[in-house]
């Protein structure tokens, strides 16, 4: 059975750009219940952490420089198939391919400055969440 909960960020240039409340507006009439959020500015160091998978990857360095170069929103979403149903609301990775009506659509400037992020599975899910807020923070009975 899939989880009911995925963890998002609302990229830098999209925060900067004023988007904040739209795609917030987006994913909660999509249904999302957000259970846990808070707007940070991550350093090189953390946004390494956050991206390790990547390292190595062609794209690593500029992803790291973009990712630290303003501030994100943090989220916890809740909502049956939360996972699966939240990347099809953000659209492919490659806005020049992500479908009408979703954030990447709309808001996504390049494949670095795609404008958020969602949880790949279950596990990364919690992985993530766990990066950015603790027990206390995460309001799951919402
Ligand atoms: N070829 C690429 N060129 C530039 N940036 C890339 C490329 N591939 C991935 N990225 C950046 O790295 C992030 C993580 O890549 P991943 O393959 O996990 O994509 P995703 O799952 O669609 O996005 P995210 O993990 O941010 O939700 C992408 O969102 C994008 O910002």
């Amino acid at each position: 059975m899939n989880g009911n909960i995925t963890f998002s960020m609302i990229k830098p240039t999209a925060t900067q750009n004023n988007h904040t409340g739209h795609i917030i507006n987006m994913i909660t009439n999509a249904g999302f219940h957000v259970i846990a959020i808070k707007m940070l500015h991550l350093s090189k160091d953390q946004a390494k952490a956050f991206y390790g998978v990547h390292e190595g990857k062609e794209f690593f360095e500029r992803l790291i420089d973009f990712m630290s170069s303003g501030p994100i929103v943090a989220m916890v979403l809740k909502k049956e198939n939360a996972v699966e149903d939240y990347r099809k609301l953000m659209g492919a990775t490659d806005p020049a391919k992500a479908a009408e009506g979703t954030i990447r659509k709309l808001y996504a400037t390049s494949m670095t400055m795609n404008a958020v992020h969602g949880s790949d599975s279950d596990e990364n899910a919690s992985l993530e969440s766990r990066f950015f807020f603790s027990d206390f923070e995460v309001f799951k009975q919402l």
